[in-house]
C-alpha cells in the first residue's frame, strides 16, 4: 500500500460532509487531516469526532483555509460562492480540488478555469458510478433516435435541496443534447406554467420534484407516438456519492493540472 492520501473535507457538518468523513474513515488509502466549516458555525474549535456524536478523532473543525497546506486534496460539497473561494485557495496551495457542489452558473464555472491551470480540479454534478454510466447511455440513445422522440428529464430530491434542476439533470441534459448534436443552452425547456402552447419539437424538458428525504432519482424519457423509453437511476444512499468523491480524490495523485470530470476518473470518457 502506498502513502495515504491526506484529505480535507469542507462543509463537514452537512449531509455530504458527514458522509465523506465516514467514508474516508473506512478507507485505508486516505486519512482526514482537515475539516472545514463556515465561520461562526458551532462546530468550529471542536473535535470532529465528538461534534459528530462519537469518540474524539484528533481533527479539530476549523474555518481556516491554512489546513490546505498540509493536504493532498480537498473534497468540497458546499455552495457555489464557498466553492469558488476554496478553488482559489486550493490552487494557491497546489492541492487537488474535488467539487461536488451543484447550482453553479456558467459564469461561476468559468471562474474555475484559472485555478485549474494551477492544480487538478475534478468537478461533477453526480459522483456515482451509476449516474456516470447513465450519462453515456443517454448520449447513445439520443444519438440513435430522431427528433420525433421528445426528451424529458425528471428528477426528484429531498425537501432541503436549494438548486433546480439538479446538477445531475443538467449533466443528463448535456449528454442528450450532445447525442442529438444540439446545444442544451438553446434547446432546454425549464419552466412550464399556464397556457404554454404545444410542446416545441426538439426541446429537452426538465421537471424537478422536491419532497421528504428522497436522496436523488433521475429519469431520462424519450417519448414518441406509441412508445416511450425511460432510463432511470435511483440513489437510495448518499454513500454512492461519497465513494465516488473519494475515488476521484485518490485518482488526482500525479495528474497534471487541469479540469476533469468523473468520466475521466472512471475511464468512461471515450465510450
Ligand atoms: N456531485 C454529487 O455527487 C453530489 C452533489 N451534492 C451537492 O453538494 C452540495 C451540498 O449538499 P448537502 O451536503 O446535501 O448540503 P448541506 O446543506 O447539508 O451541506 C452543505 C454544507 O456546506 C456548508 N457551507 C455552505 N456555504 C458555506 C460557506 N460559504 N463556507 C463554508 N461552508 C459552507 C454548509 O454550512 P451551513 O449549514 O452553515 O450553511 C453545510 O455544512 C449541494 O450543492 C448538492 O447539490 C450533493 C450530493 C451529491
Ligand atoms: O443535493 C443533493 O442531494 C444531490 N445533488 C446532486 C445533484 O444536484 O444532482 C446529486 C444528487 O442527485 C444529490
Amino acid at each position: 500500500m502506498g502513502e495515504q492520501m491526506r484529505l480535507v473535507v469542507t462543509g463537514v457538518s452537512g449531509r455530504m460532509g458527514r458522509m465523506l468523513v465516514e467514508t474516508i474513515a473506512g478507507s485505508d488509502r486516505a486519512v482526514l487531516t482537515g475539516a472545514l466549516e463556515r465561520s461562526g458555525h458551532d462546530w468550529i474549535g471542536r473535535d470532529l469526532g465528538a461534534a459528530m456524536g462519537g469518540a474524539d478523532s484528533g481533527v479539530i473543525v476549523s474555518d481556516d483555509l491554512a489546513v490546505f497546506a498540509d493536504a493532498d486534496a480537498v473534497i468540497d460539497f458546499t455552495a457555489p460562492a464557498a466553492t469558488l473561494r476554496f478553488a482559489r485557495a486550493a490552487a494557491k496551495a497546489r492541492v487537488a480540488h474535488v467539487i461536488g457542489t451543484t447550482g453553479m452558473t456558467a459564469e461561476e464555472i468559468a471562474q474555475l478555469d484559472s485555478p485549474a491551470r494551477q492544480t487538478v480540479i475534478v468537478r461533477a454534478g453526480n459522483m456515482s458510478l451509476g449516474v456516470n454510466l447513465l450519462v453515456q447511455l443517454t448520449k447513445r440513445v439520443a444519438a440513435a433516435l430522431d427528433a420525433d422522440y421528445d426528451i424529458e428529464i425528471i428528477e426528484a430530491h429531498h425537501n432541503q435541496k436549494v438548486d433546480a434542476p439538479s446538477g445531475t439533470a443538467l449533466m443528463l441534459g448535456e449528454a442528450a443534447a450532445e447525442g442529438r448534436g444540439v446545444t442544451l443552452a438553446e434547446m432546454s425547456d425549464r419552466a412550464r406554467d399556464g397556457i404554454t402552447g404545444a410542446r416545441e419539437p426538439g426541446r429537452i424538458g426538465f421537471t424537478a420534484i422536491r419532497g421528504g428525504d428522497i436522496v436523488g432519482e433521475h429519469d431520462v424519457m424519450f417519448a414518441a407516438a406509441g412508445e416511450r423509453i425511460i432510463l432511470r437511476h435511483v440513489a437510495s444512499d448518499r454513500s454512492v456519492f461519497a465513494r465516488g468523491a473519494l475515488k476521484a480524490a485518490l485518482w488526482t495523485r500525479g495528474k497534471a493540472p487541469g479540469a476533469y470530470d468523473m468520466l475521466d476518473v472512471l475511464g468512461l470518457s471515450e465510450q
